[in-house]
């Protein structure tokens, strides 16, 4: 077997240091080259692309009149899903709420500027948004309770889910169990660029919507990209990522239990144990073989590929502040800070989508609903976006009230600047004119 990548920074030159930054979809044109016609199939074909692509792409048998899932499927997929499978769903779907009504912000705020005027912000809900929960190398119901909660909590009233379809045509039963449960009830068998397009231009059965959010593979990615300016494609959530930040008070085994998690998700995550203790890092490096033994064939497939190719791995650091300093520069989606003491190293953390503290909290009790969203920004995209957030579902119209007690203040500083921008029409409206009309 190819040995599992071991890098020390004292030893790495600057281009060696900055390729470790690198994710899968850093560079995505030849997705993009290939998604270019799937997005115009579907723009002027519409439901006949969804069908031809799901036959393609998907090896699904699609009828056209069947792009969208019945009210009837759903019920049914209760039935195929163990009542245990049903209570972990419920029980995340709580949680995710309870966080999301905290985050939920106020409906309109005003504030008295100057004596007699008022400015503040009024907040509504978007009008439609589509929904991308993945399926290939995965079935996600979790990431449906992710998109699917905080776009119910926001209130936005035209809400639709696109997944991939399996070969039999059905859509994952517990994706559908949580599509219910969080209060989503339209759903349609588009995965891919194909789904994206969809949400996008709309077809005879797709609803165009406004925007659309959830995460997906590089052909999703790719797909949000080049139809920017068509649908806001929301924050970037690409190939699953992660960091363990170890400190020298934990066993290695446990570091590399975690490393696993998200190294699992497919041969393009990306995923590396950061320590500056080289005993952490010996042991990390010895436990792996027995964690692979009890992964299934697929899972172990998918990890070692990550963690001995480009985008994975154990990372060695000079000291705990070049630790910090290397986390900091890869601004992971997940990063996960195993210590006994978690808090000690958290003011030092500034770059990171997600931060999960100490041996109780892996990245597996975050992403299946400990109550912050697990979809996340990837590909360095948490230096300035964060989770997606009820906030991602809202957006913000600013109020103006003036008086008439403090208009004359606010006219002559308008009237200034409106001459200085040589603006004639903005200095009338607040000039003498306008008292003739009041
Ligand atoms: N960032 C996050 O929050 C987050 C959460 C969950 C999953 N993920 C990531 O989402 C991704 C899910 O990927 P997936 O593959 O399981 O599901 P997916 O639904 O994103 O991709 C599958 C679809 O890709 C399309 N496709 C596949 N091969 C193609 C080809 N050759 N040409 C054109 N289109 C093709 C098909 O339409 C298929 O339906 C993973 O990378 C996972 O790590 C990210
Ligand atoms: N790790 C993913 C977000 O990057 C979420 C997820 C869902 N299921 C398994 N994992
Ligand atoms: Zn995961």
């Amino acid at each position: 077997m190819t040995e599992v990548s071991f890098h020390e920074t004292a030893r790495l030159d600057q281009a060696a240091r900055a390729g470790l930054l690198r994710r899968s979809e850093t560079d995505l044109s030849a997705f993009t080259e290939k998604v270019h016609p799937i997005i115009e199939a579907v723009r002027t074909e519409g439901d006949a692309a969804l069908v031809r692509f799901a036959r393609e792409l998907d090896k699904a048998d699609v009828k056209a009149g069947g792009l969208k899932v019945t009210e009837a499927e759903i019920d049914a997929a209760f039935g195929m899903v163990d009542d245990e499978v049903v209570e972990a769903i419920r029980f995340g779907i709580d949680n995710i709420r309870r966080f999301h009504e905290e985050q939920k912000p106020e409906a309109m705020w005003l504030k008295e500027i100057r004596p007699g005027a008022y400015a503040g912000d009024r907040i509504t809900p978007i009008k439609s948004v589509a929904i991308y929960v993945p399926r290939g190398k995965g079935a996600f119901p979790s990431v449906t309770m992710m998109t699917a909660v905080p776009a119910v909590v926001a209130g936005v009233p035209d809400l639709a889910i696109l997944t991939p379809p399996a070969p039999d045509g059905s859509v994952d039963a517990a994706t559908l169990v949580a599509a219910r449960i969080a209060g989503v009830e339209t759903v349609y068998k588009a995965g891919g660029a194909q789904a994206v397009a969809a949400a996008a231009f709309g077809t005879e059965t797709v609803k165009p919507a406004l925007k659309i959010v959830g995460p997906g593979s590089p052909w999703v990615v790719a797909a949000k990209r080049l139809l920017a300016g068509v649908i806001d494609p929301g924050l970037p959530a690409g190939p699953s990522e992660s960091i363990i930040l170890a400190d020298e008070t934990v066993k290695g085994g446990l570091a590399a239990l975690d490393l696993l998690i998200e190294a699992e998700h497919g041969p393009d995550s990306s995923a590396y144990l950061v320590t500056h203790s080289r005993r952490v890092a010996e042991e990390a490096l010895a436990a792996l073989p027995e964690h692979w033994a009890r992964m299934t064939e697929q899972r172990v497939a998918f990890s070692k590929a990550v963690l001995t190719g480009s985008y994975g791995g154990i990372v060695l650091t000079a000291s705990l502040e070049d630790s910090y300093a290397f986390v900091n520069d890869y601004a992971p989606e997940h990063l996960e800070i195993l210590s006994t003491d978690p808090f000690r190293h958290l003011a030092h953390i500034t770059e990171a989508a997600e931060i999960l503290m100490g041996p109780h909290t892996p990245v597996s009790i975050a992403n299946f609903g400990l109550g912050p969203n697990a979809v996340l920004p990837t590909s360095r995209w948490a230096r300035t976006y964060g989770p997606l957030s009820v906030h991602d579902f809202v957006k913000r119209s600013s109020v103006g009230y003036v008086t008439a007690s403090a208009y004359p203040d606010f006219a002559k500083a308008a009237r200034t600047l409106a001459r200085y921008e040589g603006f004639s029409s903005h200095e009338h409206a607040v000039s003498d004119v306008r008292e003739d009309y009041l």
